[in-house]
């Protein structure tokens, strides 16, 4: 049986397979052969760039725009051909989309009267998905007397009143300020647990995308580029899009040089880094590390050594960034704040000390 983030095992929670999907508008290819499985009960988010195609490939299992080519399986079962109110799913808009002349209430109940459910059901149903965004006591309100997070949890209750078995969720926090966002975002999370939802949840925002979801699609250019758990796409990036995409990447360009038999990664005349072995290095391989994982060094430690000069200081509170210039190229380290330790100054001459474990070799 599958298993949540938070290692609660789902039952009735449906699989959803995307299988050599293509999608174009006229001349536009925007979706190139997407696979992907999301497995039942599964936070799952499509994380990428604007204009990436995120967004076609929700509306498309949401049956509101068609495929080229491929499959779309919800539970199994091939949707493609269906209408959108057949497919069990339901989706939340960026926009909220909630009917301005209408209650709370009936903006929620809107979606089960055009479903012609018995007006018992519906006032059940209405009820129970307003209590479960806690909005309860707000059902006779119109939507202009809402905050932007009172809306936002009427689109949610929207939705799950339908009671779908895969919730899509379009950039549901964009029109929030960033603390509405993050008491969102665990509602959100929260919600999907309870309900035992398996949930797509649009996004550019990474730290999102890793505060709340258990696996990631990381697109780029209408292709899926890699997927996986937050944590093990930001330690082993496949590429530089998403070394760069998931976090700060430190990224050095050089050539691979052979001195006395020993592979080496020239970054400048003076500045050369050993290549482990069974590292490939090809035209457009670049050394790439993370701001954390080295540190600047007068003395000891294990790891390589990059001469370089402070070019820039920022104070972040619990850790100080300092720009170094490596050759010429700025590279970013996050030293820890310790109060009272000394902090070096623009234009002093320091070690970058970079673990070898922490090397990453990226190409595009
Ligand atoms: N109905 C349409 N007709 C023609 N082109 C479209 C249509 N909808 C989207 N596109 C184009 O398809 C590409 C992918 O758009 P999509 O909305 O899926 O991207 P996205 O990754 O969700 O971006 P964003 O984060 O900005 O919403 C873009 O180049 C966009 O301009």
């Amino acid at each position: 049986m599958a298993q949540t983030r938070d290692g609660a095992a789902v039952a009735g929670a449906r699989k959803i397979e995307i299988t050599n999907v293509n999608v174009h508008y006229g001349e536009l290819h925007v979706l190139k052969d997407i696979n992907l499985e999301i497995q039942p009960g599964e936070f799952f988010a499509f994380l990428g760039p604007s204009g990436c195609g995120k967004t076609t490939l929700l509306r498309l299992i949401a049956g509101f725009n068609n495929a080229s080519s491929g499959d779309v399986r919800v539970g199994g079962q091939d949707i493609l051909a269906m209408p959108p109110w057949k497919r069990d799913v339901g989706m939340v808009f960026q926009s909220y989309a909630l009917w301005p002349h209408l209650s709370v209430a009936r903006n929620v109940a809107f979606g089960l009267e055009e479903r012609k459910l018995p007006r018992d059901e519906v006032a059940r149903r209405v009820k129970a998905a307003l209590e479960l965004v806690g909005m309860g006591h707000l059902a006779d309100r119109r939507p202009s007397q809402l905050s932007g997070g009172q809306q936002q949890r009427v689109a949610v209750a929207r939705t799950i009143a339908i009671e779908p078995k895969v919730l899509l969720l379009d950039e549901p926090l964009s029109n929030l300020d960033a603390k509405m966002r993050v008491q969102v975002r665990r509602e959100l999370r929260d919600l999907q647990q309870r309900l035992n939802l398996t949930t797509i949840f649009v996004t550019h925002d990474q730290e999102e995308a890793n505060a709340i979801c258990d696996r990631i699609a990381v697109f780029g250019d209408g292709r899926i580029q890699q997927v996986g758990r937050p944590m093990d796409l930001y330690e082993r990036p496949a590429s530089l899009f998403v070394a760069n995409f998931l976090g700060t990447a430190n990224i050095l360009d050089g050539e691979l040089v052979t001195v006395d038999g020993k592979r080496l990664f020239k970054v400048t005349d003076t500045i050369s880094v050993p290549v482990p072995d069974g590292v490939t290095i090809s035209p457009g391989t670049r050394l790439v590390f993370r701001p954390q994982h080295a540190s600047l060094e007068d003395a000891g430690g294990q790891g390589v050594r990059l001469p370089g000069r402070v070019s820039n200081i920022e104070f972040l509170g619990a850790s100080v960034r300092y720009g170094v210039m490596v050759g010429t190229s700025e590279v970013l380290i996050d030293v820890p704040f310790q109060s009272g330790a000394s902090v070096r100054t623009v234009g002093a001459d320091v070690n970058v000390l970079l673990p070898s474990d922490c090397m990453l070799w990226l190409a595009e």
